[in-house]
């Protein structure tokens, strides 16, 4: 990317677009730097022999094969500092980006299995996320997901242990997800789980149609009932869905990088984001595991304007998407919207803008 002598000027527009990032997850954001430098502050002995040994490693054929060394890599994580610390390096690097609002998920199963207790994770998050909140002005939410690899019954005694701290983070955690091994996970297994969560008031998305089927996009939405879903990308194979989610203006959060990254398609030029958002669906651009595929959302955007030949219009479009699909109050929204006008307004656009 570095030899096309544009990429640093359209980089640079990409950073300036105010953005939210709403399909990110904060244990896969641990970069293998940070990953050697908890190891050894905790005392925990790695199966690689250095950084680079450990990157080398990051070559995925499917979902399954990134998860063993996620949850692998997520195992460093002991004290709140290590929480803390962790989502101190992303929001830096988000902020780079420009992103104004972030929406994070976490896996508490992935640490309470460990021994960490549930307090610790919210705790050592939450305090990054409220120190970049007052020192940089950059808002977040937080999205807790269940692990839809493990049963029910442990969403449920999962949920009864967050909701001891609900009113502790209120400011932060308003949503529920669902993420792990799509296939054979359908939605309906955690539909009890997620009526209890709409009865308490609280936001709802889910992973669907990553590498499961379209239906499973379609029971997300009819037997969880979400207003978003991750990734979504296989919706197109039931053209009837896809009208739907268009109809219904459903935000779905596609991650290109993670994509390609996890064989979900074979090379970047056959992405259906610029597809999907030519016929008038809701997508947005996110990183969902930046430390393990390759990139952050300016690059994902990036990705998209270099492979899926999109210009900057339809970038500012899908920045424009983000806020909209994001679980601000409208009144935020708004704010960062008339940002957004006024950035391009001022900016110098080429042609495209026309
Ligand atoms: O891309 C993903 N899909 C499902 N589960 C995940 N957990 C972290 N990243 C992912
Ligand atoms: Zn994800």
């Amino acid at each position: 990317m570095s030899d096309n002598p544009s990429t640093p000027t359209l980089l640079d527009f990409i950073q300036r677009l105010p953005k939210a990032e709403l399909h990110l997850h904060i244990e896969g954001t641990l970069e293998p730097e940070l990953i050697f430098q908890l190891a050894q502050r905790n005392g925990i002995a790695l199966p690689y022999a250095s950084i680079d040994a450990l990157r080398a490693a990051y070559q995925f054929e499917d979902l399954q094969s990134f998860l063993d060394l996620y949850y692998a890599g997520a195992s460093v994580l002991i004290t709140e500092n290590d929480f803390y610390d962790m989502t101190m390096a992303y929001m830096r690097r988000a902020q780079q980006d420009g992103i104004v609002h972030a929406e994070i998920m976490f896996d508490p199963q992935t640490h309470t299995q460990r021994g960490v207790s549930i307090q610790t994770v919210f705790s050592g998050i939450a305090r990054a996320l409220r120190e970049m909140r007052n020192t940089a002005g950059i808002s977040s939410y937080l999205i807790l997901s269940f692990l839809r690899h493990l049963s029910e019954e442990e969403a449920q005694t999962t949920l009864t242990a967050a909701l001891a701290l609900r009113e502790q983070y209120a400011d932060l955690w308003l949503a529920i997800g669902l993420d792990s091994a799509e296939r054979g996970n359908p939605p309906e297994k955690f539909a009890r789980v997620y009526a209890r969560c709409k009865e308490l008031g609280f936001r709802l998305t889910a992973h669907a149609g990553e590498e499961g089927p379209a239906s499973y996009v379609r029971d997300a939405l009819d037997l969880l009932q979400v207003e978003r879903v991750d990734h979504g990308v296989r919706s197109e194979e039931d053209p009837a869905l896809m009208q739907r989610l268009i109809n219904d203006a459903i935000p779905l959060t596609v991650c290109p990088l993670s994509n390609l990254k996890l064989c979900v398609v074979d090379d970047m030029q056959q992405h259906n984001l610029a597809r999907m958002l030519q016929q008038g669906a809701l997508v947005t651009v996110n990183s969902d595991d930046p430390a393990y595929f390759g990139g952050y959302v300016a690059d994902n955007y990036l990705a998209c304007a270099e492979y899926l030949n999109l210009g900057r219009k339809e970038l500012a479009e899908l920045a424009r998407n983000s806020l909209l699909a994001s679980f601000l109050p409208a009144n935020e929204k708004d704010h960062h919207l008339e940002l957004l006008a006024a950035m391009l307004d001022q900016a110098d656009l080429p042609d495209d803008m026309q």
